[in-house]
C-alpha cells in the first residue's frame, strides 16, 4: 500500500496530499537561529524523572525504531520547563540520515546533526496519549541532538537490540532501560509550539530542544542504518533519511531557558 514514508514517491513533500496539517501554522521541525531566540527568565528548569522499570519493548514501526514505556502511573514524567502540569513518558525514537552529514530534524543555524532523539510525553490532564495528541497542549517532546564522537556506551543497549527488530513490525522485550543516561549534563533548552514530525503531523507538541548534544560514533550510526523500512518478504529498503526537513516558522517565537 502507498503509506507515507521518506522515499521519492511518499516522502515529506508528498505528505500534504493526505495530511492537511502539513502546511499548518505550527509545524515541526524548524531551523533554530539562536541569535533570534528570546531568553525567558520566567521559564522553569526542566524536571525529568524516569523509572527504568517502565520500559517494556523496542519495535520497528516501519518509520523508525521506538522504545515504549508503561504509562499507567506518574513514575516517568516531565514537569517544569515551559509546561504546566505533568506529562508522562510514552516512548522514545530517533530520526537519522544515510550519512553522518544529515539526519536531525531540528537544525541550528542550518547545521544538521547525524541523528536526533525524541522523548515523547503526554499531558495527564487528558485520559491517554491518543486523546492528548489531538490537543494543543497535549504533548511535550524533548529533542536531543547527537553528534559524531566517541562511541556512546549509554546507547549500546539500544544498538544491541536492533538485530532483533531488523524489519517492519518486529518487536522484542526491552526492560530496565534508564532514559536518564541518554540526557546531556545540561538541560538548557529552546522551546516553541509545534507538531509531530510524522503524519498525522498533529499540532499538539510543546517542543523542548536541548542545547547540549550527546555523542554517537560513526559505527553506532551504521547500526541504525542497518534497520529496514520494509517488512519481511517485501522489497528491501534501508531505514535511513527518516527525517522531515525544517518547516516555516510562521511568526512563532522560539524561547530559550538560558542566558
Ligand atoms: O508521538 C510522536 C510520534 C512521532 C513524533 S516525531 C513525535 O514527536 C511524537
Ligand atoms: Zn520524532
Amino acid at each position: 500500500s502507498h503509506g507515507w514514508g521518506y522515499g521519492p514517491h511518499n516522502g515529506p513533500d508528498t505528505w500534504i496530499e493526505s495530511c492537511p496539517n502539513a502546511d499548518g501554522p505550527r509545524q515541526s521541525p524548524i531551523n533554530i537561529i539562536p541569535g533570534q531566540t528570546s531568553f525567558d527568565p520566567t521559564l522553569k528548569p526542566l524536571k525529568l524523572k524516569y523509572d527504568p522499570s517502565n520500559s517494556t519493548d523496542i519495535i520497528n514501526n516501519g518509520h523508525s525504531f521506538q522504545v515504549s514505556f508503561l504509562d499507567d502511573t506518574d513514575s516517568s514524567t516531565l514537569t517544569g520547563g515551559p509546561v504546566t502540569g505533568t506529562y508522562r513518558l510514552k516512548q522514545f525514537h530517533f530520526h537519522w540520515g544515510a550519512s553522518d552529514d544529515r539526519g536531525s530534524e531540528h537544525t541550528i543555524n542550518g547545521i544538521k546533526f547525524p541523528t536526533e532523539l525524541h522523548l515523547v510525553h503526554w499531558n495527564t490532564k487528558y485520559p491517554n496519549f491518543g486523546d492528548a495528541a489531538s490537543k494543543p497542549d497535549g504533548l511535550a517532546v524533548v529533542g536531543v541532538f547527537l553528534k559524531i564522537g566517541a562511541a556512546n556506551p549509554k546507547l549500546q543497549k539500544v544498538i544491541d537490540a536492533l538485530d532483533a527488530i531488523k524489519t517492519k513490525g518486529k518487536q522484542t522485550p526491552f526492560t530496565n532501560f534508564n532514559c536518564k543516561t541518554l540526557l546531556p549534563a545540561s538541560l538548557d533548552y529552546w522551546t516553541y509550539d509545534g507538531s509531530l514530525t510524522t503524519p498525522p503531523l498533529l499540532e499538539s507538541v510543546t517542543w523542548i530542544v536541548l542545547k547540549e548534544p550527546i555523542s554517537v560514533s560513526s559505527a553506532q550510526m551504521c547500526k541504525f542504518r542497518s534497520l529496514m523500512f520494509s517488512g519481511d518478504g517485501e522489497a528491501p529498503s534501508c531505514m535511513q533519511d527518516n527525517f522531515r526537513p525544517p518547516q516555516a516558522l510562521k511568526g512563532r517565537v522560539v524561547r530559550r531557558s538560558f542566558k
